[in-house]
């Protein structure tokens, strides 16, 4: 057996980052930056007034107070968008509201709330209630950002905030790695559509709508799904067409020792089949097709398809994207209620997180334990538990690493 880092390590060592390519900045929502991209311009743009009030030079409201008020000339009106610059004499003020640019003779900004009546008049005069602090209310040209910084770096997941601030630094449009493409292949005689009538030994096939959501939820794309049965020639053909239109194949089930897994047979010398000290996920094949495209063969049970794809297929897929954190971070749980656990293999347990009273605390999502077949308890998982390999029973009060899904 190996164990997890090492089969993680040959995955991420297999696959590359995708070509990038060029997007308008509102196409580039979930992209993942190729390249870092650096401010056009200053943010702020220019030194601007951050109230509605009056542009003023400091020195002349500096001795102001309500006992001894100072009355300035109103010479000029500046609403946001104005291109004027008035001049100011000594002793003159703008009215200006919030975003207009502060005229290069003033350098404070008293609010309106600050002048007498407290509000707009049709005076041709302002009485200044109080001394602001030289400066006061004026955002500086570049105090975020200056022209030519990196605004967004590269591998970061493009939020809305990420293009808020690039939309804000004059950028249009953004270098992205293109989205991985996902065929997804699901191997089983017994299989049958969700939904369609089951003959006694057929289960509705599952994992192809795990497989798919996952690669949604990973910001790749879905390139094809199919259900083939346990026959060696729809499988090679099924890979066939897979190969041409895939960055990626995962397919599911067909791995372990059983006498008609034919995913081990149909890629035999093209993959390596390992046994993974881990539960569930333990079988796990991994490797490249002829044509270069890399193939996983996941185990069938839909557990082990979950975890198995957080584990390796998740990083393998943001490896691809070219992002920064491959591995999801995991954060630390009490466990309420308590579960038996496999020795010598790391247990990545499925488990409802409850996040009352303010600490992560954790009980099994699957109702029958720890078994790779309980497909129900997925629905009530927000985590996978992992449990060190030594130890072979979790009790209420032990805190442990939860990766949050
Ligand atoms: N003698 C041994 N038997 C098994 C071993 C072993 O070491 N020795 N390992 C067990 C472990 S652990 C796992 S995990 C499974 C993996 O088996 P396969 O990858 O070959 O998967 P299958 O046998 O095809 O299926 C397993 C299970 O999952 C169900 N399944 C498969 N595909 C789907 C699907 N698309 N949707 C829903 N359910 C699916 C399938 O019906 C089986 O019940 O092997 C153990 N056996
Ligand atoms: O390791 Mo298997 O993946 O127990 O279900």
């Amino acid at each position: 057996m190996i164990t997890v880092e090492e089969h993680l390590a040959h995955v991420l060592d297999t696959v590359a980052p995708l070509p990038s390519q060029t997007l308008p900045l509102a196409e580039a929502l979930g992209a993942t930056l190729a390249e870092d991209a650096a401010g056009r311009h200053d943010i702020p743009v220019f030194d601007n007034s951050g109230m509605d009030g009056y542009a003023v030079r400091g020195v002349d409201v500096a001795t102001a107070s309500t006992s001894s008020p100072v009355t300035l000339r109103v010479v000029a009106d500046i609403p946001a968008g104005s291109p004027e610059d008035p001049p100011l004499a000594p002793g003159e003020a703008a009215r200006i509201m919030t975003g207009a640019p502060l005229p290069t003779d003033a350098d404070t900004i008293v609010p309106v709330e600050q002048t007498v009546g407290g509000g707009w008049s049709d005076s041709p005069e302002v009485v200044v209630l109080d001394a602001p602090l030289p400066g006061a209310h004026v955002r500086r040209a570049a105090a975020d950002l200056a022209a030519g910084d990196t605004v967004l770096s590269a591998g970061e997941r493009l939020t809305a905030r990420h293009l808020a601030a690039a939309a804000a630094a004059g950028i249009t449009e953004l270098v992205v790695r293109r989205a991985p493409r996902v065929a997804i292949i699901s191997t089983g005689t017994e299989l049958v559509a969700p939904g369609h009538p089951l003959e006694r030994g057929q289960i509705p096939e599952s994992n192809s709508v795990l497989l798919a959501g996952l690669v949604a939820e990973t910001d790749a794309r879905v390139a094809s799904v199919e259900t083939v049965p346990d026959d060696a020639d729809a499988l090679r053909a099924a890979l066939g067409r897979a190969e041409h239109i895939a960055d990626l194949v995962v397919l599911s089930g067909g791995v372990s020792v059983g006498a008609y897994d034919v995913v081990k047979e149909v890629l035999a010398g093209t993959v390596d089949t390992v046994s993974v000290a881990m539960q569930p996920g333990k079988p796990q094949a991994f490797g490249v097709l002829a044509g270069g495209t890399p193939v996983f063969g996941l185990p069938g049970n839909p557990v082990s398809v979950a975890v198995s794809f957080e584990v390796f297929v998740r990083p393998a897929l943001l490896r691809m994207l070219g992002r920064t954190g491959v591995i999801r971070p995991e954060q630390n749980a009490i466990v309420a209620m308590g579960w038996r656990t496999p020795p010598g293999r790391r247990q990545y347990m499925p488990v409802a997180v409850d996040h009352t009273d303010g600490a992560l605390s954790i009980s099994p999502a699957t109702r029958g334990g720890s078994g790779s077949h309980l497909a129900g308890g997925l629905a009530r998982a927000h985590g996978y538990a992992v449990v060190a390999a030594d130890v072979d029973e979790v009790r209420p009060g032990d805190v442990l690493p939860v990766m949050l899904v």
